[in-house]
């Protein structure tokens, strides 16, 4: 049985002081974490403080980019060197978001899972379609394409520890879910990917999220479903009583 795993990517927003806030009410929820892993990407300027602040707790804290490169001039970036030093164990690679706005392609992304691994981070790496690929019936081709271009070179150890997030560009803060049916479908064709490349053991046990517009009326039916073991949650993820919501489904899932 995989573990769910429910990540909040707060994306660029929040101060420090309500990242604490949101910390401190956040822990004091019981959590199982053997049932579920909870993880909050924040911003970088956070993650020192918010590592101490979750010292001895459920909750994991995750960066929501890296740069690949150990150290170097590299004006305005984080490398993984540097985040495993504070302690954080999680980053996101290839949010949509990264692609669309700071140029980075199926290559660059691989290079950071490798990176990543070299600094004992286990990568969240997003994979999925825009709205004309889904149109054009083009979603399972692009995303396994985007997987194995990002998985690439690894070892399966790595890959069955990675973490793939499956997230419909269209679908992300624009309150359009997949159905559960749909985003299944996608993740069981990014398992079978796995399984070509890598093999039954990894594909059996490697987690797959879905997000967007996940939110707690909705988490419920998507945890459902065979292929889906967690969720990468932005706008509802903000919010502790909401993303509480989030971590109690997935316990219960
Ligand atoms: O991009 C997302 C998480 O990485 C999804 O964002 P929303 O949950 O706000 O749609």
């Amino acid at each position: 049985m995989r573990k769910r795993v429910i990540a909040g990517n707060w994306k660029m927003y929040k101060t420090l002081s309500e990242a604490k806030d949101f910390v401190e009410q956040l822990r004091e929820k019981q959590v199982d974490s053997s049932k579920v892993e909870t993880v909050i990407c924040a911003p970088a300027l956070f993650l020192d403080q918010l590592v101490q602040a979750t010292k001895d707790s459920f909750i994991s804290i995750g960066a929501q980019t890296m740069h690949e490169e150990k150290e170097g001039a590299f004006t305005g970036e984080v490398s993984g060197h540097q985040l495993q030093d504070l302690g954080v164990s999680y980053v996101v690679i290839g949010h949509s978001e990264r692609r669309q706005y700071f140029n980075e392609t199926d290559d660059t992304v691989n290079k950071k899972v490798i990176a990543a691994f070299e600094n004992n981070l286990t990568p969240i790496i997003c994979v999925g379609e825009t709205l004309e690929q889904r149109e054009q019936n083009e979603t399972e081709s692009i995303v396994s394409a985007q997987v194995m271009a990002a998985l690439e070179g690894l070892t399966e150890e790595s890959v069955e520890n990675s973490i793939i997030a499956y997230e419909p560009i269209w679908a992300i803060g624009t309150g359009k879910t997949a159905t559960a049916d749909d985003a299944n479908d996608v993740c069981q064709a990014i398992r079978e990917t796995i399984l070509d490349g890598f093999g039954e053991e990894v594909a059996s046990s490697v987690r797959i999220q879905y997000g967007g517009s996940v939110k707690p009326e909705n988490i419920e039916e998507l945890l459902s479903k065979e292929h889906i073991d967690g969720a990468l949650v932005g706008g509802a993820s903000l919010q502790a009583d909401s993303f509480v919501k989030l971590l109690e489904a997935g316990e219960n899932a």
